[in-house]
C-alpha cells in the first residue's frame, strides 16, 4: 500500500508506524528526526514513505554537495508554492507567481538580483552601513570607566538579537540618518519580525492553532509597517543594492508596492535569522571558555589598525576583513567554524525537475524520480561521526585550527574521520551550488566585528553565579538554517564593563 520505488532509488526506509510514521516524527522533532534517523540506520540517502507519496532524505556530504550543484534539484516549485500561502499577496499577484512571468522572476532573483547585489561595491557600502552601527552601538554599552558599576544584560540572546537587528536593517532600509528604515522608525517592525520568526513554520504552512494565529497577526503588523516605505517608493533610495534591486525587479514584472512590502517580509528574515543565533552560540562558546577569551583576546589585538587620542576621547580602528581575522585569529575562527558546524542543520528542500542521478564518493549511484520532494541535510552532514570522529557531539574550540577551504595538491590522502579532507566534504554552513547563501560575507563581518570588539574592550560575565550555563537548544525547525536557543535562551543574562586599558575608546571597522 506504501508508494513504489524503483530498485534504483535510493532504499526505502519504512516507518515503525506505517503511513504516517515519519510524518509524526517529523513534525515533532523537525530536523533532529534527519539527525537521529541518519545515526541510528547510519544510511547515506533514504526513501522515505510519507502517506501514500514519499520524500528523498538526502544524508551523505557527498550527495549533498552533488544534489545541491545539480540544475534539476530546483527551490522554484516549492517557492511559487509557499509564497502565496506564506506572504498572502492579492490575487493578481498570484496568478503572476503562478504564470510563466512568475517563474521568470523567481528564476531573474535568484540567478542576477541577489546575488550581483550582495558582491563588489553593494557590499561594501552595505557592510561599513551596518558596521558603523554596530561601532556606535558598542561604544555606547559600557560606561567609560573600568571601575564603573558594569552594564547589566538580563537576556544575552536580546541583547543580540537587537544588536544585530539595528545594524542590519539600518544597512538593508536606512539611507544617512536612517529615517528610511521602518524598523527604527516604526515601534512595531521590530517585535513583528521576531514573533513571525517564532511561528513561520504554522505560517508558511496556514496552520490553525494560536501559533498560526499570533503569526499571522505579526506578518500583517510587519507588512503595515513596510508598506508606507515601499508605497513611497523609499526602496529606491535605500542604503543597500538587495532592497533596491528586489523592488525594482517586483514592480517590473507588475506587481503593487502594497504586494512589495507582502513579499518583501522574507528579506529581514534571510539577512538576521541565521545570524543572531549563530552569533549568539558563538558568543557563549567563546566567553563561557576563561582560557579561549585569553588566547583569542591576544587574536584581536592583531586586527587594531589604528589607535587615535588619547585618555578620554580615544579612536581604535579594527581591521575585520576575512584575510586579516582568517591569518591574525586562528583560534577565533576555529571557534567561529565550530559553532557553525554544531549549530547549522538547514534543510535544503528541491523539487526534482526531471530524473536525477546522484553519484557518492564510492561511485554509487541513486536515481532521484521527476517530480520528487529531496530534502538534503546539512545537520546530518555536521554530526556523522565517519566525517569528524567519535568526538562529534563535543564543542572542540581547536577543532578547525588546521582546516583550510581549499584542497592543495598532494597533500590530503587521508580521509579518515577528523581528516583535513573529511571535514571539508562534510562542512557546508552555507549550503553551496547555485544557492550558496549569497550574505556569507556581510554576515562574517557583522559577527567578527561584534567579537573582536568584546575580546578586545569588554569583560563579559554570566549575570548568576560565575559557571556559565548554556541554555539547551530549541527544537530544530526545518524552516531555520540555525538552531536557536530554547525559550529565548532563558536564564543566560551577562554583565559587561571596560576592560581597563580600552575605558574611553570610540570602535571604528575597517571591512
Ligand atoms: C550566518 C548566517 C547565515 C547562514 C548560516 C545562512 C545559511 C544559508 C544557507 C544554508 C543557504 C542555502 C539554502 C538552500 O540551499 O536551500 C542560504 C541561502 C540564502 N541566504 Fe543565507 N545564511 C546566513 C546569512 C545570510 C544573510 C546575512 C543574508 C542576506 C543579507 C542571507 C541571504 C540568503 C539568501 C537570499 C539565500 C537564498 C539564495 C538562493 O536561493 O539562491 N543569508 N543561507
Amino acid at each position: 500500500l506504501g508508494p513504489r520505488v524503483d530498485p534504483r532509488e535510493p532504499p526505502l526506509l519504512k516507518p515503525r508506524i506505517p503511513f504516517i510514521g515519519h510524518i509524526v516524527s517529523m513534525m515533532r522533532h523537525q530536523t533532529q528526526f534527519h539527525i537521529s534517523l541518519q545515526r541510528s540506520t547510519g544510511r547515506p540517502i533514504a526513501t522515505l514513505p510519507m502517506l501514500a507519496g514519499k520524500i528523498y532524505a538526502v544524508w551523505d556530504p557527498y550527495l549533498i554537495a552533488s544534489g545541491l550543484r545539480t540544475k534539476s534539484l530546483s527551490t522554484t516549485p516549492h517557492l511559487i508554492d509557499a509564497t502565496p500561502r506564506a506572504t498572502q499577496v492579492s490575487k493578481p499577484a498570484v496568478d503572476l507567481i503562478n504564470s510563466p512571468r512568475g517563474l521568470q522572476l523567481f528564476d531573474h532573483m535568484i540567478l542576477h538580483v541577489i546575488p550581483s547585489s550582495l558582491k563588489g561595491g553593494s557590499l561594501q557600502t552595505m557592510t561599513t552601513t551596518a558596521l558603523a552601527d554596530v561601532a556606535s552601538q558598542l561604544t555606547s554599552l559600557a560606561p567609560p570607566s573600568s571601575s564603573s558599576a558594569p552594564v547589566v544584560l538580563p537576556s544575552a540572546w536580546l541583547w543580540i538579537r537587537h544588536l544585530l537587528t539595528a545594524a542590519t536593517t539600518r544597512a538593508l532600509y536606512g539611507e544617512g540618518n536612517n529615517d528610511n528604515n521602518p524598523f527604527a522608525t516604526d515601534p512595531r517592525a521590530e517585535p513583528a519580525l521576531w514573533e513571525l520568526e517564532r511561528h513561520l513554520l504554522q505560517v508558511a504552512l496556514d496552520m490553525p492553532g494560536a501559533g498560526g494565529r499570533a503569526g499571522r497577526r505579526a506578518r500583517e503588523e510587519l507588512v503595515a509597517a513596510l508598506a508606507p516605505y515601499y508605497a513611497a517608493r523609499r526602496d529606491e533610495n535605500a542604503a543597500s543594492g538587495i532592497v533596491r534591486a528586489r523592488a525594482a525587479a517586483i514592480r517590473d514584472a507588475g506587481m503593487s508596492d502594497n504586494d512589495i512590502a507582502r513579499l518583501e517580509i522574507m528579506l529581514p528574515f534571510a539577512a538576521l535569522a541565521n545570524t543572531v543565533p549563530l552569533l549568539f552560540w558563538l558568543f557563549c562558546h567563546v566567553f563561557s571558555r576563561p582560557d579561549v577569551v585569553e588566547r583569542a583576546r591576544r587574536e584581536v589585538e592583531g586586527l587594531v589598525v589604528t589607535r587615535k587620542g588619547s585618555g578620554g576621547e580615544e579612536e581604535v580602528a579594527l581591521q575585520v576583513t576575512a584575510s586579516a581575522v582568517e591569518e591574525r585569529c586562528p583560534l577565533l575562527i576555529s571557534c567561529y567554524r565550530e559553532t557553525q558546524r554544531v549549530i547549522v542543520h538547514q534543510v535544503c528542500t528541491r523539487n526534482a525537475l526531471e530524473d536525477t542521478v546522484l553519484t557518492d564518493r564510492i561511485g554509487r549511484q541513486y536515481l532521484l524520480k521527476k517530480g520528487g520532494v529531496v530534502q538534503m541535510i546539512i545537520g546530518t552532514s555536521h554530526n556523522m561521526p565517519e566525517y569528524w570522529g567519535d568526538d562529534v557531539d563535543e564543542f572542540k574550540p581547536e577543532r578547525f585550527l588546521n582546516y583550510r577551504d581549499g584542497s592543495r595538491k598532494g597533500e590530503d590522502s587521508d580521509d579518515g574521520p577528523g581528516s583535513a579532507r573529511a571535514m571539508r566534504a562534510a562542512f557546508q554552513p552555507f549550503g553551496g551550488g547555485i544557492h550558496l547563501c549569497p550574505g556569507r560575507h556581510f554576515a562574517f563581518s557583522e559577527m567578527m566585528a561584534v567579537m573582536a570588539t568584546l575580546l578586545l574592550g569588554y569583560e563579559v560575565e554570566p549575570l548568576e553565579g560565575t559557571e556559565w550555563k548554556l541554555p539547551p537548544f530549541a527544537t530544530r525547525s526545518v524552516i531555520d538554517a540555525v538552531t536557536k536557543p530554547a525559550k529565548h535562551g532563558e536564564g543566560l543574562g551577562v554583565r559587561i564593563k571596560r576592560r581597563p586599558g580600552w575605558e574611553g575608546v570610540r570602535w571604528r571597522y575597517e571591512s
